[in-house]
């Protein structure tokens, strides 16, 4: 590990496993509207009237949801990005039901392929403080003002367009294979893609797949009823990923990347069997936070989080609050589980922790690289308190009790240290605390 700035690096080692995951949830979802695209038409083609029925109103009903979790939950690009699918659904099923060659029906096409995903694109790059805040009217008129332009111009003299740009659709590809649209989109493809892997993923990164299906629909317009599938698959992937996005704003600390108490509590209702658990403290913990600040304080925790999280014997760790982690261990070997914590202790006590360029009381302003004196790389310690489920006792928190109990020991015995209770027999037996 580079030693030059350890809370960027946990940062970015967080935000990558983040990013990973969603990205793999992006592309399996992005595979499942391929395949809908190459099946489902075929199966529709057979279908029942009702299933027909039901799958045109299908997406109003999904991407409706989509777009009021989004907003609800604040995640506005999301939100806007589901209000221009909307638009755009709306847009096919009332103005483009009939043969493209009908009046300007060809110039709606054309403008729906090349304004839809540029709107997309748009509500990808443009600021967060734009969609947040008193900026929503902003943020619609980016929808709005090229929407109408296109109006405007279709508006005017919809044959004169139609006939002057006639030529031209039919060498830029025509109808149903509008080529001319490969590039942008293909283009607002990598913009998109390009964006998500440089920002932190905040379950907002769904441009990619509002793009495909858009791309989806466009380019199979000859398809019976593509738009309706599509949008229904896309209504549900979003809301799978909003499913999602929910499960990690409940189960996950936001700071350091880990599993939080509401998790641990989940886990502990219904284990069986001698599991232990270990209760870790990072040790002065105040007196880091007022030297260096509030944000320094965050980094280690990010740290420790992350350390901790490679701990063997199959322990997985928790945020239990502030600067305290909860590991548990579906073992009942309590060596091993021992040697493991005195392992990752070891890690967190001999790594030199870079404070990063920052004011005492939490300031970001820069130092003078030149003037500054440096902070000579700090020792991050931890205390731990290791228990064991004893047979006598029907809940969980009784060995989290014990071993906060022993944590606190390990605290008075000088910290940077391990407490444990002996191990457990079968008979219930008198606790004593054993280095
Ligand atoms: N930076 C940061 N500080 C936090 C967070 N949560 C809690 N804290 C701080 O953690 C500190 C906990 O301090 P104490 O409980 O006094 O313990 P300590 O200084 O670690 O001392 P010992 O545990 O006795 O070694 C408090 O100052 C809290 O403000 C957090 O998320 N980020």
């Amino acid at each position: 590990m580079a030693d030059g700035n350890a809370g960027t690096w946990c940062r970015q080692s967080i935000r990558g496993r983040y990013r990973m995951s969603h990205r793999l949830i992006q592309l399996g979802l992005a595979l499942f509207m391929l395949v809908s695209m190459a099946v489902l038409p075929g199966w529709l083609a057979s279908a029942d009237d009702e299933v027909r029925w039901l799958l045109e109103y299908l997406p109003w009903v999904l991407l409706g949801a989509a777009g009021l979790v989004s907003f609800v939950y604040g995640l506005n690009k999301l939100g806007f990005m589901v209000l221009v699918c909307l638009g755009a659904y709306a847009l096919i099923r009332t103005q483009l039901q009939v043969p493209l060659t009908q009046g300007n029906v060809e110039l709606i096409f054309w403008a729906l392929c090349l304004v839809a995903p540029l709107l997309i694109l748009l509500y990808d790059k443009l600021p967060e403080r734009w969609l947040f805040g008193g900026y929503h009217l902003s943020a619609l008129m980016v929808a709005l003002i090229p929407c109408a332009l296109v109006y405007g111009l279709l508006g005017r003299d919809p044959q004169g367009s139609h006939a002057a740009l006639a030529g031209w659709f039919e060498l830029l590809g025509g109808y149903p294979a509008p080529w001319l649209t490969l590039l942008p989109m293909a283009g607002y493809f990598c913009a998109c893609a390009l964006g998500q892997s440089r920002r932190q993923d905040r379950g907002d990164s769904a441009s990619l797949l509002c793009l495909m299906a858009l791309a989806l629909t466009c380019f199979n317009f000859d398809v019976a009823a593509i738009s309706s599938l599509m949008f229904t698959c896309l209504g549900l992937a979003l809301l799978l990923l909003l499913v999602l996005h929910s499960y990690r704003l409940a189960f996950y600390d936001l700071l350091t990347g880990v599993r939080n108490r509401r998790s641990l509590d989940a886990r502990l209702k219904g284990i069986r069997g001698r599991y232990q658990v270990a209760m870790v403290d990072v040790d002065h913990f105040k007196s880091f936070n007022d030297a260096f600040g509030h944000d320094v304080g965050d980094d280690v925790l990010r740290l420790v989080a992350q350390r901790l999280s490679r701990v063997g014997a199959g322990g997985r760790v928790y945020r239990y609050g502030g600067e305290e982690f909860a590991i548990l261990f579906p073992s009942r070997d309590r060596r091993r589980c021992l040697a493991a914590l005195e392992a990752i202790r070891q890690v967190i006590a001999d790594y030199p922790f870079q404070v990063r360029d920052r004011q005492p009381g939490g300031s970001s302003r820069r130092r003078h690289r030149t003037s500054a004196p440096k902070i000579p790389p700090q020792t991050i310690t931890v205390s731990m308190g290791l228990a064991q489920a004893r047979f006598d006792e029907t809940g969980a928190e009784a060995v989290i009790r014990r071993a906060d109990e022993l944590l606190y020991q390990a605290k008075q015995a000088g910290r940077n240290c391990i407490r444990a209770d002996v191990a457990v027999s079968r008979r219930p037996t008198r606790r004593r605390a054993v280095a």
